[in-house]
């Protein structure tokens, strides 16, 4: 099965199930799945694998999320005491809320190349502890807050492949040119997809890149920051019926919080003011252009003299720092090995290479150690040229001028090796609905087109 073969994509119908009921019993299965080994831990949660007893033991990697932090409890019972003063409670704490955003965008998403989420159990009773009524309401309600810990329970596709592994114990890649291109084709049309939706990743990096078994197919995990936006979905009424309450949970003014990897964080995410810039030790005096509006570095590139907002501009920047890493073993933006101990300062540093630094590349790239000409190739043929100025229209500082995740898949580097490269250009686009606008123009040619090859009429003489 190939990445261009979407037979095996799930059906519209087949929606993610939301359970309200947990049973877990003495062996800690939980309701219909039998629980096996730990598969991954992240920041928000464990994940298990486990056998759906209801589907024929297909195997489910369930993320399990406790709705609440030992911190948010101590918010939380600060909130509700003031709720029986009379103020109000807002709905969840703010892992919750983190935890209903990821399932809200995975709720949103049917596509081969992102992990499919089957089921949610989603049992707020759970672990609630009865204190009894002779404590008095003030006290009983802030008891149960503390202990409320109950936990999400996410049944998603088991992607057995394990994460995509690109370097050594030497920071060299591991993957040839031609994997790493197989590789990016994949992520390509996932996050085409995800932006046609109006969801922005924002953690795009090879960790939350997983294989499936036969590791014939890359697909993106770990939804936990990303964010949606009804007003950038490009295809408006594929809404699911259950969709609308999940709206409010998103706020634009979210997506200028600093969230995902730093190293593969776009500029505007790590935005420093012209100011800054100037002050700044790491900034080199040939990077700024003096008295311009911009700043301008040696590859040309500008960055912007206002911050630029925050779109979906930032999974390509991601995406081409992941790019990188497949090509090379190692990220394009470092902290110098000379730098100090103190992680802020480092961050700073970091942040401030994003933003002001240009990037090089070494002799060779992939593991197969395919020649890139250096950073300024002159063979306009060669493989290294291609990839060098995808990046370079990936990798650009200012996001007005970054080329978006649909030009990339356009790409002559990405095409390379695709059969019937504008067949599967169409047969991979996202689903469109009656009521989009690019399906009404693509509609629109279609029937221009047909109307000009159909036979002119003849004239019939006298009318
Ligand atoms: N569908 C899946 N199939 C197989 N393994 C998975 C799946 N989803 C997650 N994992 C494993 O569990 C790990 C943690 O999952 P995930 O990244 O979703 O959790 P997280 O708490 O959001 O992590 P992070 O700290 O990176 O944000 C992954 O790195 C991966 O190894």
């Amino acid at each position: 099965m190939t990445a261009q073969d979407l037979s095996h994509l799930p059906r519209e119908e087949d929606k993610v199930r939301i359970t309200p009921k947990l049973t877990v019993d003495r062996r800690r299965n939980i309701n219909q799945y039998v629980r096996q080994e730990r598969i991954g831990k992240g920041q928000h949660g464990e994940v298990f694998l486990c056998k759906d007893q209801e589907a024929a033991g297909r195997e489910v990697a369930l993320k399990i999320m406790k709705r609440n932090n030992p911190r948010d409890r101590i918010k939380l019972l600060r909130r509700n005491q003031q709720n029986l003063r009379g103020g109000e409670v807002p709905p969840f704490s703010s892992t919750e809320h983190s935890i209903r955003k990821e399932i809200a965008v995975m709720k949103r998403c049917r596509h081969a190349n992102i992990a499919r989420l089957f089921e949610v159990i989603d049992d707020p009773q759970q672990d609630k502890i009865y204190i009894g009524d002779n404590l008095g309401p003030e006290l009983n309600s802030a008891i149960l807050m503390l202990y409320q810990s109950a936990s999400f329970y996410l049944a998603m596709e088991y992607l057995s492949g394990g994460q995509v592994q690109w370097k050594d114990a030497e920071d060299k890649p591991i993957l040839t040119v031609d994997e790493t291109r197989r590789i990016i084709r994949d992520v390509v049309l996932g996050l085409e997809y995800l932006h046609h939706q109006g969801i922005i990743h924002r953690d795009i990096k090879p960790a939350n890149l997983l294989w499936t078994k036969d590791r014939a197919i890359v697909k993106i995990i770990d939804f936990g920051v990303s964010h949606y936006s009804p007003t950038s979905e490009l295809t408006p009424g594929s809404k699911q019926p259950e969709d609308p309450s999940d709206d409010g949970l998103f706020h634009d003014s979210d997506l200028l919080k600093r969230s995902g990897t730093p190293s593969f964080l776009a500029p505007e995410i790590v935005w420093f003011s012209d100011t800054t810039l100037k002050q700044s030790p790491a900034a080199s005096c040939d990077t700024l252009a003096s008295g311009s509006n911009s700043v301008t570095i040696r590859d040309g590139s500008c960055i912007p003299p206002q911050r630029p907002p925050i779109t979906k501009a930032i999974d390509v920047w991601s995406l081409a720092v992941t790019l990188y890493c497949l090509l090379f073993g190692h990220t394009p933006f470092n902290v110098p090995e000379s730098a100090n101990e103190n992680i802020y300062h480092n961050e700073f540093v970091l942040y401030n290479q994003i933003c002001t630094r240009d990037w090089d590349v070494e002799e060779t790239m992939g593991v197969d150690r395919v020649y890139t000409g250096g950073k300024y190739p002159r063979d306009t043929e060669s493989e290294g040229f291609m990839v060098i100025s995808l990046l370079d229209q990936m990798l650009q500082k200012d996001p007005n001028k970054r080329v978006t995740v649909s030009e990339v898949k356009r790409n002559p580097w990405i095409l390379r090796g695709v059969s019937e490269p504008n067949e599967w250009i169409i047969r991979t686009s996202p689903p469109i609905t009656k009521d989009s606008s690019s399906f009404v123009s693509r509609w629109r040619q279609a029937s221009l087109k047909m109307l000009n090859n159909l036979p002119r009429p003849r004239r019939i003489p006298g009318l």
